[in-house]
């Protein structure tokens, strides 16, 4: 996936994976990421998702990355936040109260730039991207936070039946991926909604990486 595939969709609003409220499934299992109120959230790949102001009414700082200055512009619209907004070379930090969001390539975030991770949260990140991506992705994930415990949240599906994204990321490649620095726990399966499941059966699977 090339910045041009995703800034097209932002431009064009064709964006089905957002979705209108807090994800059910980060609802459901957010106890596992075993955080408390300051503690810090990283969402990877956030686009404008309403978890972010779930999040935040929990009392967590959330810090994000996302290639969409559009995608970008609209959460703070939409969280109705007027943010400072500083260029960092390759990156834009846009902040207001409890929120810091990078947009640009998370390829170009160093560990210091992002600061401090408590616990990372993946949804349709790490399946926004395609196999040849998704090793590189993992482990600038663990080096930029420093291994922080992580909720993910994949799909798994026949891929023959759909291109993706999202991908069809299956249970040997994450252990795969993540086996090295985290113990890989998958805590819940679950038919994936509407869209996915009429297009091609997809399962949602929840793991939690310690
Ligand atoms: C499938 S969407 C998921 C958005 C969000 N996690 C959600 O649940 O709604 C993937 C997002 O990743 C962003 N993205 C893709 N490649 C990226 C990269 N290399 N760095 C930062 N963001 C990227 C896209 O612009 C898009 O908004």
């Amino acid at each position: 996936m090339t910045p041009d595939f995703w800034h097209d969709r932002w431009q064009t609003n064709r964006i089905g994976f957002h979705e209108a409220e807090a994800n059910r499934l980060l609802v459901a299992h957010f106890s596992q990421l075993e955080v408390s109120a300051g503690d810090r959230v990283f969402l990877p790949l956030c686009g404008k998702t309403r978890d972010v102001a779930w999040l935040l009414a929990q009392g967590l700082q959330v810090v994000g990355a996302e290639l969409s200055r559009l995608a970008i512009e609209q959460l703070f619209e939409e969280l109705e936040l007027v943010p400072d907004i500083t260029e960092l070379g390759p990156l834009t930090r846009f902040e207001a109260q409890d929120i810091t969001m990078f947009v640009g390539d998370i390829f170009d975030l160093d560990a210091q730039t992002l600061g401090r991770v408590d616990a990372i949260y993946d949804r349709a990140a790490l399946v926004a991207l395609p196999q040849d991506m998704r090793a590189r992705y993992s482990q600038h994930l663990i080096t930029i936070t420093g291994g922080a415990r992580q909720l993910l949240i994949s799909f798994d599906y026949d891929q023959s039946r759909m291109d993706g994204p999202p991908f069809s990321v299956q249970t040997s490649e994450i252990t795969h991926l993540y086996a090295g620095q985290y113990s890989v726990v998958p805590i819940a399966r679950t038919p994936a909604t509407d869209r996915m499941q009429e297009r091609c059966d997809a399962i949602e699977t929840v793991w939690v990486l310690r």
